[in-house]
């Protein structure tokens, strides 16, 4: 019979055996005799590790070695490529990346939290070595938007990406927007289903989706990655009754993680926002994740898919392996390291859009009156307005959406509105996509 592998099997060790580790294994053997056949060569899992050898993780893993101490993987001549889906910024991921990519060894890697912070010194490693440091599932699990972003769009002056970056805070919101289900219950649900963090903080606080963006925003702008650059505020105080109002005013609320370049510098925000109706990202459901890149030949560009979950993360990191099995790789964040430029971070006051803004507040005459007049002072235009539960002893609900104006004219508003005994809660702002 004819050998149709061009090379011996690529040999992987298996570092962490939770949601993706065990998706991995079932993928590979699941999909094995084509993914050789796509590869040249089989890809072989010949080692694992994790932190607890006894639990069940409902895979077979007799078929493969099991090792302790995860730090040999580096060093033994049997192992091609080090798969690390163990999670954490910093403490053994992180050691163990450093220790493969000074040692020559190839790196997949699903950790968007290492790559955030780390990213460019591992990537000055592997580019030392001249090895692979690859990390497709580290940004929106199962789409493949490095690639397109590295290879696809690689010919573009890319003007901005932004996207849903985070499945768990996008089940959530579109849980609670479809079934009114309340915030804790749903989150558990998403923890049950494997899509959030070991620390689901870092879903819900937009952390994870800042992490993502960094890597994203230096692929698009050929910038140093700059985690520190982003402007991160998650979901926890979204309610119920913004999502309604979102709905009444022809919007839906989403966790968007946007990068712009301008002039003035580089813009990052990760930050709840109102999606028109018409735009494709208030169609993104569950555990979908989408990323909209513009770019100056190719014009918009969309991808979508599963962004979190044990398969279409697999998906992910095994496409890196076919990848490392073909020889085809090359610079980590799309060019060498010397080659990015650091960041200049742009003023967000100046940036030009829509917002929502929504109060409660007492039920006694003058209070919209006093709201209208911070907004005149202000120079913010009010393009609609709505009021609810008047009467109420707890306080009635006044939404706004304004016209587009500059971001700091909505921040000077809430600043001349501080301290009203008018207002019983602190404001929410969500700021509108264009
Ligand atoms: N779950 C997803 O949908 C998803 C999607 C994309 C990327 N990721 C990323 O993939 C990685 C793994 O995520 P997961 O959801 O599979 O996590 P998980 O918590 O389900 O699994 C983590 C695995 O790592 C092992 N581990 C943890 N600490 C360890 C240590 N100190 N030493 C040895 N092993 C250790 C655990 O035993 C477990 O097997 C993370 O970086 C995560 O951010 C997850
Ligand atoms: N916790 C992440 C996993 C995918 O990176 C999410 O919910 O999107
Ligand atoms: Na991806």
């Amino acid at each position: 019979m004819t050998n149709l592998h061009r090379h011996a099997p690529l040999r992987v060790a298996l570092v962490g055996l939770g949601t993706v580790g065990g998706g991995v294994i079932r993928l590979l053997e699941t999909n094995g005799d084509l993914i050789a056949r796509r590869a040249g060569c089989p890809i072989q899992i010949v080692a694992i590790s994790a932190r607890d050898r006894n639990k069940d993780r409902g895979v077979d893993l007799s078929p493969y070695e099991w090792v302790d101490d995860m730090t040999t993987l580096a060093t033994r001549d049997d192992v091609d490529v080090v798969v690390e889906l163990i999670g954490g910024a910093d403490g053994p991921a992180l050691t163990l990346a450093r220790q493969c990519l000074t040692l020559g060894k190839p790196f997949v890697t699903a950790n968007k939290a290492m790559l955030a912070h780390h990213g460019l010194d591992l990537a000055r490693l592997a580019e030392q070595g001249g090895i692979a440091l690859k990390y497709e599932a580290a940004v929106a699990g199962g789409i493949p938007v490095i690639k397109g972003m590295r290879e696809g769009a690689a010919a573009n002056e890319i003007s901005r990406v932004y996207g849903i970056l985070n499945g768990t805070c996008n089940y959530i919101l579109t849980t609670m927007e479809k079934e009114g289900r309340g915030f804790d219950e749903v989150l558990k649900e998403a923890q049950e289903l494997g899509y959030a963090e070991a620390d689901p903080s870092f879903d819900i606080d937009g952390v994870d989706a800042a992490h993502k963006l960094t890597i994203l925003a230096s692929l698009a702008f050929g910038t140093e990655l700059d985690f520190d650059a982003v402007a991160t505020t998650g979901i926890r105080h979204v309610i119920a009754a913004d999502i309604a109002e979102a709905a009444a005013l022809g919007f839906r609320i989403r966790l968007v993680g946007m990068a712009q370049n301008s002039a003035d510098g580089l813009f990052q925000r990760v930050h709840p926002m109102l999606v028109p109706l018409d735009h494709p990202l208030a169609h993104v459901d569950g555990s979908l994740n989408a990323v909209v890149a513009e770019g100056n030949f190719v014009g918009r560009l969309f991808f979508q898919g599963r962004g979190a979950g044990d398969g279409p993360t697999a998906s992910a990191v095994v496409a890196d392996l076919i990848d490392v099995a073909r020889d085809e790789y090359g610079d980590a964040f799309a060019m060498p390291v010397a080659a990015l430029t650091p960041q200049n971070t742009a003023d967000a006051g100046k940036r030009i859009g829509r917002a929502y803004l929504r109060f409660k507040v007492q039920d006694r005459p003058g209070v919209l009156a006093e709201i209208a007049a911070a907004t005149r002072d202000a120079g913010v235009s009010i393009e609609s307005m709505i009021q609810r539960g008047a009467n109420q002893a707890d306080g009635v609900l006044v939404a706004i959406v304004t016209h587009a104006g500059e971001e700091r004219c909505v921040r000077e508003t809430l600043e001349r509105l501080a301290g009203s005994d008018s207002l019983l809660d602190t404001p929410m702002v969500m700021h509108i996509l264009d």
